[in-house]
């Protein structure tokens, strides 16, 4: 599965703990992630990540882009919810595509939690039927 990993700077230590103690199930799937996230977890824990744009110049966005094309099956996306965001505009439509597409998105350590154990059990192959599909407003 496609899975995209995106921190808030405050948030960063959290999803960097995550990735460590998670490192196993993730090392199974193909990671994608903003750019100072994606350098942060790939330097604490080994795993290969692509690194987009940093979230404020654009990293949301190419991430959302890709859920647009059902080729993103899971999100965890570890917001600061006390500290404004220069790109607020990009963080919000990343999180509506998600409910546009129906990928799980994880905005805290709970739900992570959940959604990580749901991925090894795997819970989640029904997200294979969907990105099959593609694009799910294609005509026909
Ligand atoms: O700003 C972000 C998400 O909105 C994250 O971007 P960075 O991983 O580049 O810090």
């Amino acid at each position: 599965m496609n899975i995209a990993l995106i921190a808030h700077d405050k948030k960063k230590d959290d999803i960097v703990r995550f990735a460590i103690a998670y490192k196993s199930i993730l090392a199974e799937h193909t990671l994608y992630a903003t750019g100072t996230t994606g350098s942060r977890i790939m330097k604490e824990t080994g795993l290969s990540i692509h690194r987009f744009q940093s979230g404020p110049l654009g990293g949301d966005q190419e991430i959302g882009a890709l859920i647009a094309n059902n080729k993103m099956d899971v999100v965890f996306f570890f917001r600061d919810p006390l500290t404004v965001q220069p790109h607020e505009p990009d963080v919000s439509a990343l999180v509506r595509l998600c409910d546009v597409y129906a990928v799980p998105l994880a905005t805290n350590m709970g739900t992570a939690e959940i959604i990580i154990k749901g991925l090894e059990r795997n819970d989640l192959s029904w997200r294979n039927i969907v990105s099959e599909k593609g694009d799910m407003n294609e005509p026909g």
